[in-house]
This record gives structure tokens, sequence and C-alpha cells, in this order.
């Protein structure tokens, strides 16, 4: 046995005894096409068995994020690690999912056999069984035979699903893979999405459906002019919540003990306080009673919580504030 081959068996028992790497980890990334500044500076990761939501306008970046990540475009600075690995690394790329936003398929093949091939490319071992389940977990199980060339789009997205998923990856990234789908497609990719976190496999998704975002994801990240604008969960991301109130009799000491409640806004008689995320249980129905004792007749209290959809305008509306990490 060479040194060298002992000195990459020493390593590899080495890092056989650390804690799993995470799914994604990328720091610093750069890259600019001639003038234009496409990714400045993103840095974040994706844990293990973590569902995790890219969000951002068009040209904000993402796509060229992926890409990076995925080692087929090369940042101008920055580093990446796939499951722990460079993302070239054979290791990394056979554990990998992917489905590229501009998705084709080899039209003189059968769906089939799109799958056989590239479950060869990965240079996994999965039965024809376990394939023909993959083409029927997107909706294909009865166009297995059919050749690509006559897919539909949304088809041939279902298809490009199946091919992400087929090698048993550890890590799918999926690049808007429902921009081609019926409202059906959409439930069924919600629900693969849901079954690949229950078995956990970590995902990053790049959506511009925000209520998709929002149902499936833990964490998000929101990329603007190629920086990261906002990212955490979900609750920290829609941590304040709002509370509408139908008042009278509103006198100057009523409203300033709105005001001490949280940021408040008024139309007409509608009162809307934005109330601080880490309120106890108690703020409202004390909020409530002290109204009362102020002489103020409260017709209406309803609590509600902005959407993401929300926060994601408010947040590239206003761009980012310290509050964000
Ligand atoms: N190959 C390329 N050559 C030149 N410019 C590019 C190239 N790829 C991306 N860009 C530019 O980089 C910026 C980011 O593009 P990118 O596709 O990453 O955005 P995106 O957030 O994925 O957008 P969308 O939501 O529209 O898909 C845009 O200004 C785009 O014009």
């Amino acid at each position: 046995m060479t040194g060298q081959a002992t000195r990459q068996e020493a390593a590899q028992r080495a890092l056989a005894g650390l804690p799993p790497s995470a799914a994604v980890w990328c720091s610093g990334l750069h890259k600019r096409y001639r003038r234009r500044t496409a990714v400045d500076g993103v840095s974040f990761t994706v844990e293990r068995g973590e569902v995790m939501g890219l969000l951002g306008p068009n040209g904000a970046g993402k796509t060229s994020v992926i890409k990076m990540l995925l080692g087929l475009v090369r940042p101008d600075a920055g580093e990446v690690l796939l499951l722990g690995r460079p993302a070239r690394d054979p290791y990394a790329r056979a554990r990998v999912g992917y489905l590229p936003e501009l998705f084709r398929y080899q039209p003189w093949l059968t769906a089939a056999e799109v799958l056989a091939l590239h479950v060869r490319l990965a240079g996994v071992a999965v039965p024809a069984g376990e394939r023909q389940e993959g083409l029927a977990a997107v909706g294909l199980g009865d166009r297995a035979g059919d050749r690509v060339g006559g897919f539909s789009k949304g088809m041939q997205q279902r298809l490009g699903l199946a091919v992400a998923l087929v090698a048993r990856p550890e890590l799918v990234i999926l690049d808007e893979p429902t921009s081609a789908l019926d409202p059906l497609g959409r439930a069924d990719v919600r629900d693969l999405l849901l079954s690949l976190k229950a078995r956990g496999v970590a995902v990053l998704l790049n959506s511009h459906l925000i209520g998709e975002v929002e149902r499936v994801c833990d964490r998000v990240v929101i990329l603007d002019k190629g920086r990261v604008a906002a990212a955490g969960t979900l609750p920290e991301l829609l941590g304040q919540r709002e509370l509408r109130l139908r008042l009278d009799r509103v006198g100057p000491e009523a409203r300033a003990r709105l005001a001490a409640a949280g940021r408040l806004t008024r139309g007409g008689d509608a009162y809307t306080v934005t109330l601080p995320a880490e309120l106890d249980d108690a703020a409202v129905p004390d909020l409530v009673a002290d109204l009362v004792g102020l002489g103020v007749r409260v017709h209406a209290v309803e609590p509600g919580r902005i959407s993401l959809e929300e926060r994601l305008l408010d947040i590239l509306r206003t761009g980012p504030s310290e509050e964000r990490s």
C-alpha cells in the first residue's frame, strides 16, 4: 500500500468520527458577469434534514447561487461544501439530487430510460421497481415507457423531479420545481417535499410561490440584489404579530397605552398594533382591560400574524434592518 493511500485512509477514519456535516455550507460567495455583480457575499447553511427556501425577486441571484453550490458556475470568491465535501467531489455528486430551472431531457429516451441513465451516472444501484415507484410518485407511473419528446412541459418537470430523487440523495436542490405544474402538481410536490423532510433528506428550494415555501420550509434565506436581505426560521421572520382593534372614545391616555403595546397605525375607528414577537399571553387581555378602564368602547379585537408574502415585500421595500440576521 502506498503512503498516500494510507494517509487517505487515516483521513477518512478521522472524518468518520466527526458529527455529520451540514448539507450545504457556503461562505462569502461572489459572482460578477462582466460589469454586473450577480452575487455579492452570500453565506448560509442548510442543515441535514432541513428544508430551506431561497426567496427573492427576479435577478436577485438565486439561480447563480445554486449553480455555484453545485460547481456549475465558478465563484469569483467564496467557498462551498456539500455534505462536508467540495461540490465536485464524486461522493457529494452522487448524493445530491438537482432539478435545474431550465430542464430538458433526451427526447429519444423513455421516462424509464432517463431514470436508468441517471442512476447509472450517480453510480448507485436502484432496482427497476424502485425507479418505477419514483415515476409513480411524480404522477408518471403510467408513462414510464413513453418517449420524453412527447411529454408536455409539466410532465418533463415531473420527470426532472423523479431524476432529482431517484438516486436516494441526502440533499436535493430544486430550482423552481413547480414553474410548469398545474395546481394538482404543485400539491404533489408539496407532499413530496414533506415526505423528503420526514426521511431526513435536506432540501434547498428556490421558488417564487411564497405560500409553498411557507408551508414546507423550516428556514428561509431572502436574497435581494445579490445579498442576503434576511434569513431565519419562519417564526423568526414572521415574529411580529398584529392586533387589529375597532375602538371608539379613544382619548390621549388610551392612545398612549396602545402605542406602548407596539407600533400603532390607525384608519378611522380601526387601530392596528404590531406587537413584539416575545409578548406573553396575558399582554392582549391586559391591554383590552386597560383600554376599557380608560373609557374606551371595544367593538372588536382580532389577532393576526403577518404572512411570509407581506414580510418579504416589507423586507424588499425597506431593505434589511438590524433586527434581521
Ligand atoms: N450567464 C450569465 N451571463 C450574464 N449575466 C448573468 C448570467 N446569469 C445570470 N446573470 C445575471 O445575474 C443576475 C442574477 O441572475 P439569477 O439568474 O441568478 O437570478 P434569479 O434570482 O435566479 O432570478 P429569477 O428569479 O428571475 O430566476 C441577473 O442580473 C442576471 O442578468
